[in-house]
């Protein structure tokens, strides 16, 4: 098969006019404009879905989010990163996130019920106390899942962006409604570890490895030595986040970015060193992060 001819698959959250396909556009872009590759959109219904889709080969790239900078984590993508074996990031990139209130009531004195994934109603929840004190908050697995609910139900409303609003052809009643102004989140891009893509793809410096991990036992210094590893090399750690184990209450993970290259001597050393203080340690791969703040 000729190098760049085929198509890729790129699995995305959806319905169409979600965040994740925007920044999934945004990528294709890239890509079609850095190597010449062409690459088709695949919506799935959740973030998980997603991830699945591309561990079991139904595409050859996902893109999902990962955290937002007001929210933090995305709890869904970190779960599925580490239940899946052998995914590797290709590459980060940042988008800005601006919400807005869709719905077909008359103002904001008939809406009774907002749906939206759990990130963005946490992203709006002063907005949401401040105007909407009265309403009831329901999540969704994507800020578009809902939006073909709102022409039949005039007591409905969406939190979604004003790009999604133009798709479904959908009036807007409030705009930027996230607390902080300067909202952002980050998205991976996911390809198998060791796939053929990993060779089209454009090269990159390579700025950024994220691992997670479990350590073998819950006793003092536990974490401290796996993070000392990294200190004593001079790595620079850019997020650490823990999540529970789920095995049993108090027990963790630990999912950390450095800002370095894994192929350079220091990581090499630093990750065969690590695997002493740590029970399972997953490298998801090293990568560059792309800015989508100029589109
Ligand atoms: O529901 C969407 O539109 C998404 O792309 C998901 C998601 C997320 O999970 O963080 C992406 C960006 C925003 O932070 C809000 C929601």
């Amino acid at each position: 098969m000729g190098k760049n001819i085929m198509t890729l698959s790129v699995a995305h959250l959806g319905p169409p006019g979600t965040y994740a396909e925007q920044a999934t556009i945004f990528y294709v872009k890239w890509l079609s404009h850095s190597s010449g590759l062409e690459a088709s959109l695949r919506p799935y219904s959740s973030i998980a879905q997603s991830l699945q889709a591309l561990a079991q080969g139904e595409t050859q790239l996902a893109v999902v989010p990962v955290e937002n900078s007001i929210e933090g984590s995305v709890t869904m993508t970190m779960d599925t990163m580490w239940q899946l074996d052998s995914l590797q990031i290709q590459s980060a990139l940042i988008l800005p996130i601006a919400h807005a209130l869709i719905s077909c009531a008359d103002s904001l004195d008939g809406i009774k019920t907002v749906y939206s994934h759990p990130q963005a109603l946490a992203q709006c929840q002063g907005w949401l106390r401040a105007f909407l004190p009265n309403v009831q908050l329901i999540p969704s697995n994507s800020t578009t899942e809902a939006l073909e609910k709102l022409e039949y139900d005039l007591s409905i409303g969406a939190i979604a962006s004003s790009r999604a609003a133009e798709l479904y052809n959908l009036p807007i009643l409030a705009s930027r409604i996230n607390d902080y102004a300067e909202n952002c989140t980050r998205f991976w891009v996911i390809s198998q570890a060791e796939s053929d893509i990993t060779h089209q793809l454009p090269l990159q410096k390579l700025t950024h490895t994220s691992i997670a991990f479990s350590v073998p036992a819950n006793v003092p210094g536990a974490l401290l030595k796996t993070l000392q590893v990294f200190a004593h090399l001079d790595i620079n750690l850019s997020r650490i986040e823990s999540r529970p184990t789920k095995r049993s209450l108090g027990e963790y993970l630990f999912f950390i970015d450095l800002e370095a290259d894994v192929n350079t001597p220091q990581m090499k050393s630093a990750l065969l060193e690590l695997t002493t203080y740590t029970e399972v340690l997953k490298i998801f791969g090293s990568y560059s992060v792309l800015s989508a703040n100029d589109q």
